[in-house]
Formats: structure tokens, sequence, C-alpha cells
């Protein structure tokens, strides 16, 4: 089951073979048209707490690249919104193109951005993550859409640097001191939604909060996270691109 991914062979049309929810009533991503949302005037802003001690490392798993937190405790926490508690901030990752035109999974009004960035937290109400991903409030995700532009945000820089030490799949390395609350854009404003992981297990666990501000970062950037491979060091070249 671990041999799914993005190719022909086995990308998304076959995930559902191994992961029949593929095929669910709640699958993301979904594409968002303005003028269909319904605003909710209850719905509170959401806010996080972050210890920038909890990062630990940062990894390529021959899919995405990953930042991966300290989830032993409510140590670093998403709340508010349409949650109700605290949800544990565990990992995030990115999705993109193989060009600046696509590489986004959620689509806002027919745009689909160069990069989607996702932050994963989990309801601790549920003893584990393995857990959380039967219940239908059991991950929260953060969704920040990455645009390329010529006024980058310097905060991207400290994950693109430790790209170099992570290019190929399986490699690992620490990832300390970071608070992943200065990716967030000015704005807080968000869309938010029932759905699923965009990828298997597929499971319809995550309340979607999705913000409505991209992020810019600089074409340099996006060839940075094109730089990483698929393949692991001993085997052919295979660019990590287009993982959406
Ligand atoms: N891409 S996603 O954020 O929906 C996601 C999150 C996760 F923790 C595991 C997954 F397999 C997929
Ligand atoms: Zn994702």
């Amino acid at each position: 089951s671990s041999q799914w991914g993005y190719d022909t062979d086995n990308g998304p049309d076959h995930w559902h073979k191994y992961y029949p929810i593929a095929k669910g009533d709640n699958q993301s991503p979904i594409e968002i048209n303005s003028k269909d949302v319904q605003h909710d005037p209850t719905l509170p802003p959401w806010s996080v707490a972050y210890d920038p001690g909890a990062a630990k490392t940062i990894l390529n798993n021959g899919r995405t690249c990953r930042v991966v937190f300290d989830d032993t405790f409510d140590r670093s926490v998403l709340r508010g919104g349409p949650l109700q508690g605290n949800y544990r901030l565990r990992q995030f990752h990115i999705h993109w193109g193989s060009s600046d035109d696509h590489g986004s999974e959620h689509v806002i009004d027919g745009v689909k951005y160069a990069a989607e960035l996702h932050m994963v937290h989990w309801n601790p109400k549920y003893s584990n993550f393995a857990g959380a991903l039967k219940q239908p409030d059991g991950v929260a995700v953060v969704g920040i859409f990455l645009q390329v532009g010529n006024t980058p945000k310097p905060e991207m820089k400290r994950i693109l640097e430790e790209i170099d030490n992570v290019k190929t799949k399986g490699k690992e390395a620490p990832f300390t001191n970071f608070d992943p609350s200065i990716l967030f854009p000015k704005s807080r404003d968000y869309w938010t939604y029932h759905g699923s992981f965009t990828t298997p297990p597929c499971e319809e666990c995550i309340i979607w909060i999705l913000l409505r501000e991209p992020i810019v970062v600089s074409p340099d950037q996006m060839a940075k996270l094109r730089s990483l491979s698929i393949n692991a060091e001993t085997e052919p070249v295979r660019p990590m691109v287009d993982n959406w």
C-alpha cells in the first residue's frame, strides 16, 4: 500500500483500489467559488499558540517535504474558528507543481496557485493520530497558498535552506527552533469545510481551514522545492514535482 504516488500508474485515479474511501462523498481537495460560499457570522477567529521548541526534524518521504513536531502533549496548538477545543500541531508539508501556473490542491475561483502548504493538527480527545483519522473532527489542517512573486516572504528561507539536507527519499535532518506561525499571511480570513486527506489514506477526518490570502515565494524558492527528488540516493533521479 505504500506504492501510491502521482504517476499515471499509481496516481489519484488508482488510490481507491487500496483506499476505497477515495470515492467517498467528502473528499478533498475541492474547488471553491467564492460567490457560492456562505458567510457564517457566528464563526469566531482561529488562533495558534506554537512552541518553537516543538520543531524536531525535516524529512523527504518520497512524496513531499515534511517538518515534524513533538505532539506528545498540548505544546503547539490550533483553536477557535470552526474547532471545538485544542488541536495539536503534528507536521506541515507542501504540495507544488512543475511550473508556477499550477501546484495547489484546492482551486480558488478557478485559480491554481504554485503550491499549497498544509499544517496538520489532530484532536487529542482521540488518544493518538491513528485514532483521530477515524473521526470526522479528528484532524484540522490549515492550508496556505503560495504564489510566486518578487517580494518573497523571508520566513520561508529557513525551510528552503534545509532542503539541501533532504534531497532524496528517506533523508531526514534536524529542524529545531521554528515557529511555523511566521508563515501565516497578514490576514486570518479563511474558508472552512469538512473534507479528507488529499492523499492516501484519504480518510474523511479533516476540518479544513483555508487561508484566503496567499504568501509569496520567489522563483528561486520554487526552483529549490522542485530540486527535491522522489527517488532514494542510490536510484535514478526523479524530480519531486506535481505532488498535488
Ligand atoms: N495532504 S493532507 O494535509 O490532506 C494530509 C495530512 C496528513 F497528515 C496525512 C496525509 F496523508 C495527508
Ligand atoms: Zn497536504
